[in-house]
């Protein structure tokens, strides 16, 4: 459906021009401020049918050689730390207040791990070797000095749904199958008013088409990370996108497809090492945090001696099996708050976030509290929002937009300090950070 979507509006346009993106952080900002910025023109072009498969044949090789080129000279999808990641991740997708669900369907996907886990990942694979010995030795210089995190974008593209073809509207991205490019198509107008497309190229880590499935989003993303928090290793993986783009449909899944496997692993690998699972659930809301595993407690952040934030009363479930595990998530997510927005009609009005933590008691001294090994943590991100995606809702929603917003800026301002190394890091912005 995209393919042919993306072709028509491709050949109606007046002409082309072609950008391709040269720093992945720039591909999330731009990525997301075209986005947004299509709701706008949807609708509105001419449709003459042109088939995705004529589209990208029709490709000149000049310009699948300069693909290339931007691959080779700096576009290496392997691990980003948050070095390469532009201090403008998210910003400029907030003051543009621009989100749509009409035409943004796609969300971006991260996760961030700390420094360790970067060596005991699998190597990624890279749909176009780097073949530049200095690139080589620089990417890997870049890896080893990462002092803060890792981080991996993965962008899942969402099908349109029955309201937006209703609507007919536009198709905008177009995936090359088994690469991590996308084409948004943007429409603009020339002085004289006549349209055309500026395509935008971005490279990801990773990109996966509207066809695939929950199974390969978990392969992708959190596969690779679970051996890993056997090992000292905390992984963060959060969705992150605008209203109705799919991010607790692609995230809910993800925590028992995890668990699965972290209980086949303490059940073979390491068998009598004492290691132990548990599960902990809650939601900021408002920013205020409530334990959706205990009728909603509310919760309070408080840092201890060692300068550690702590969630106080927060209760964890120690689990052995994939039934309790299941039924604890289906509480949680039953009692996560909702609410309909113009975009979502069954929007997550808050911040969840499911922490999977792997304990383990010293040897000979089982009755002293286990202590943490590593932990990995599912955060659904609530939508950001744009004003005209909540004129029609009551004061209520457009008070939650505000403060989801809010938050989700504090989480730009950590990024953009972790980014810049700077000593300061605004964590106390917001509950979430
Ligand atoms: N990849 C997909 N395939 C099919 N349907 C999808 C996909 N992604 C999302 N949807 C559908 O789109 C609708 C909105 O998705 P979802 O509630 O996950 O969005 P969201 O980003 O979590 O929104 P909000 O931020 O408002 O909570 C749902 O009905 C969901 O089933």
């Amino acid at each position: 459906m995209s393919g042919a979507a993306m072709g028509r509006r491709q050949m109606g346009g007046a002409g082309n021009s072609h950008h391709q993106r040269r720093y992945s952080s720039d591909q999330v900002v731009e990525y997301s401020r075209l986005l947004s910025m299509q709701r706008g023109i949807s609708g509105e072009f001419p449709v003459p049918v042109e088939p995705t498969a004529r589209r990208l044949s029709s490709q000149s090789s000049s310009q699948r050689q300069h693909r290339e080129d931007v691959y080779l000279n700096g576009h290496s999808p392997g691990l980003l730390d948050l070095h390469s990641i532009d201090t403008e991740l998210l910003p400029q997708a907030m003051p543009h207040s621009c989100f749509t669900s009409h035409s943004t369907f796609s969300l971006c996907f991260l996760y961030l791990l700390d420094t360790e886990v970067a060596e005991l990942l699998p190597s990624r694979r890279n749909p176009v070797p780097l073949q530049n010995n200095l690139l080589k030795s620089l990417s890997a210089d870049k890896e080893k000095t990462s002092s803060v995190a890792k981080i991996k974008v993965v962008v899942r593209k969402r099908p349109l749904n029955k309201k937006e073809i209703a609507k007919k509207e536009e198709d905008i991205i177009t995936i090359d199958s088994g690469s991590s490019f996308l084409t948004v198509h943007e429409m603009k107008l020339k002085v004289d008013l006549t349209e055309y497309l500026e395509k935008h190229e971005f490279v990801f880590d990773a990109v996966l088409d509207e066809d695939v499935s929950n199974d390969e989003v978990y392969r992708e993303t959190v596969e690779p990370t679970v051996p890993a928090i056997f090992q000292r290793t905390k992984a963060t993986c959060f969705a992150y996108g605008q209203t109705g783009n799919g991010k607790t449909y692609t995230m809910q899944p993800l925590p028992l497809k995890a668990s699965q496997d972290i209980l086949r692993l303490m059940h073979h690998t390491y068998r009598y090492q004492g290691f132990q699972l548990y599960v902990s659930f809650f939601e900021i809301y408002g920013g205020k945090l409530f334990d959706l595993l205990n009728d909603r407690r509310k919760l309070c952040m408080r840092e201890d001696g060692k300068q550690q934030v702590c969630i106080v009363g927060l209760q964890e479930f120690r689990v052995s099996n994939v039934d309790s595990i299941r039924e604890l998530i289906e509480k949680g997510n039953a009692t996560r708050s909702t609410g309909t927005t113009g975009a979502n009609e069954e929007s997550s009005r808050s911040h969840a976030i499911l922490q999977l933590a792997i304990k383990r008691s010293v040897v000979g001294s089982e009755s002293k509290p286990a202590r943490i090994v590593g932990k990995l943590s599912f955060i659904d991100l609530a939508g950001s929002e744009r004003g005209a995606d909540t004129t029609d809702n009551d004061k209520q929603t457009r008070i939650e937009g505000a403060e989801i917003n809010k938050s989700l800026l504090a989480l730009k301002e950590c990024i953009r300090a972790l980014d810049n190394d700077q000593v300061h890091i605004p964590f106390r912005g917001s509950k979430l950070t």
